[in-house]
């Protein structure tokens, strides 16, 4: 028997529940029918988990079942089943392993990686001291930050906060994560990415994504031009080492479609993810500056003004850091992280979870958790610190997920959350557009969920 669900109706099974709003729908359902339930949608079977046990028991004990990309739109008609975010079974654990390698390589989980992420921080806080305390849009220069962080890493390069190409390349990023039907409508039913005029965005999302391949494609080719086995500068060089070693065949997984999405994923996965915690950062920081002034404080009794902060500087922020870590819980960036398919039928309290069914693991279900938090709804990094000031509750969150599909690039995010947070706060005070705005923490919910577009001001100190 399936886990229990809405009563379904012929032909359509669940497409009659209002999808629209998935984090909204699958709450509702949650409270219906507990911490696993099933949806039939179109011929697809949904098994949405919720809470941190199902999801570890799920995730982590039945990982051997439950580690596979579902062949659905997202996966198979965006991102052609290829890469580390998207392919399977072998090809996906030797790109996988070798991914995180080559990351490490280059610094990141390293002390190295502080150098490349402080430069940016620089250049950041040069442009944005530019505004002159004027309303500025903050998102499109974060973008720019942070995806050279990323492009610095993987491909050696990093672009001018004015390369015009550079600029559409992060703006397409952003779209493609931002799109409503990506990972819900267009999983299920993906005979709606053939209908006219393209009212679901399904084409557009594929355009996007080629687009972004033609980039990593061209990079590719000329990182080959260059390649000095002795001098492996960055990701994509190790990539061509491996390509040189195991051959480029279609079932090799370092065969060019493997390796240019893989680049691709790293692009896209690296950037938007990051820009959004980023941007709801920004905004919590306007809207509650209570929360601002005392990060600050923390900031000044401990380091001061007159050099950056630096990796070593986190043990000694605890504050920051419960900040940082209420943005995520709070901003909820992958609500419901990225579906995974069932590679062998499992049971799970008595429930049969069938080969074949895609995994909604909700992410989102455990960051309102009313068990684990309470006021879910309020933004109180307090939360996060124990009566002694000391970090805790950190393992009640899950904004990268878990189990052997959970995210790779963790801790550089990590660490470029807490680099370009506190060094931003050293140097300005951040306000409203005006001093009369109340911001706004409306949402806008893609793959990612993110906030409206709003503008802020920068303050120097
Ligand atoms: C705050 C920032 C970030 C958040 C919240 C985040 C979150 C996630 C989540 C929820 C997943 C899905 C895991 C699953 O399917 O179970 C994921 C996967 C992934 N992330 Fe991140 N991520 C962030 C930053 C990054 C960065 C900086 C990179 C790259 C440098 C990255 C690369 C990836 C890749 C390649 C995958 C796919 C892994 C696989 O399928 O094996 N992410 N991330």
């Amino acid at each position: 028997m399936l886990p229990p669900g809405p009563p379904t109706i012929p032909f359509l099974g669940n497409l009659n529940l209002d999808m629209s709003d998935m984090m909204i729908l699958f709450r509702d359902l949650r409270k219906r029918y507990g911490d696993i339930f099933s949806l039939i949608l179109g011929k697809r079977t949904v098994i949405v988990v919720c809470g941190i046990d199902k999801l570890h028991e799920v995730l982590v004990k039945h990982g051997d079942s439950t580690s596979d990309r579902p062949a659905a739109f997202w996966f198979k008609d965006v991102f052609l089943q290829a890469g580390v975010g998207s392919s399977n079974g072998k090809q996906w654990k030797e790109l996988r392993t070798t991914t995180i390698k080559a990351l490490r390589d280059q610094g990141v989980g390293k002390k190295e990686i502080e150098t490349r992420i402080l430069e940016e921080v620089e250049v950041f806080l040069e442009r944005i001291q530019d505004t002159a305390g004027k309303p500025f849009n903050i998102k499109n220069l974060t973008n720019i930050s942070i995806s050279n962080v990323v492009c610095s890493i993987t491909f050696g390069e990093r672009h001018d906060h004015t390369d015009k190409d550079f600029i559409k390349l992060t703006n397409l990023i952003d779209d493609l994560l931002s799109h409503p039907y990506s990972i819900g409508l267009l999983m299920f039913l993906p005979v709606l990415q053939y209908f006219p005029l393209d009212p679901f965005g399904a084409k557009k999302m594929k355009r996007y994504a080629s687009c972004i391949r033609e980039h990593c494609r061209k990079v590719l080719e000329a990182h080959r031009k260059s390649f000095n086995s002795d001098e492996i500068r960055d990701v994509v060089d190790l990539l061509i080492e491996k390509q040189n070693v195991y051959g480029t065949s279609e079932e090799s997984a370092f065969s060019d479609a493997m390796v240019i999405q893989t680049l691709s994923d790293l692009l896209i996965g690296g950037t938007d993810t990051t820009v959004t915690t980023l941007r709801w950062f920004y905004l919590f920081m306007i809207k509650y500056p209570e929360v601002q002034a005392r990060m600050r404080d923390e900031i000044m009794a401990t380091i001061g003004r007159n050099r950056p902060i630096t990796i070593r500087d986190r043990a000694h922020l605890h504050y920051c850091e419960a900040v940082i870590n209420e943005t995520l819980r709070l901003g909820n960036i992958g609500p419901f992280s990225l579906p995974h398919m069932v590679s062998q039928d499992f049971m799970l309290d008595d429930y049969l979870i069938p080969k074949g069914a895609i995994i909604m693991p909700s992410l989102d279900s455990v960051h309102f958790d009313s068990n684990h938090f309470d006021d879910a709804d309020k933004f109180d990094p307090l939360r996060f610190l124990d009566e002694k000031g000391e970090l805790t509750k950190m393992k009640d969150i899950m904004p990268f997920s878990t189990g052997r599909r959970s995210c790779i690039g963790e801790s550089l995010a990590r660490v470029e959350l807490f680099l370009f947070t506190t060094n931003l706060l050293q140097s300005f005070e951040l306000l409203p557009e005006t001093d009369t705005t109340d911001p706004s923490l409306e949402y806008k919910l893609g793959v990612t969920h993110g906030p409206k577009p709003y503008l802020i001001r920068a303050i120097p100190l």
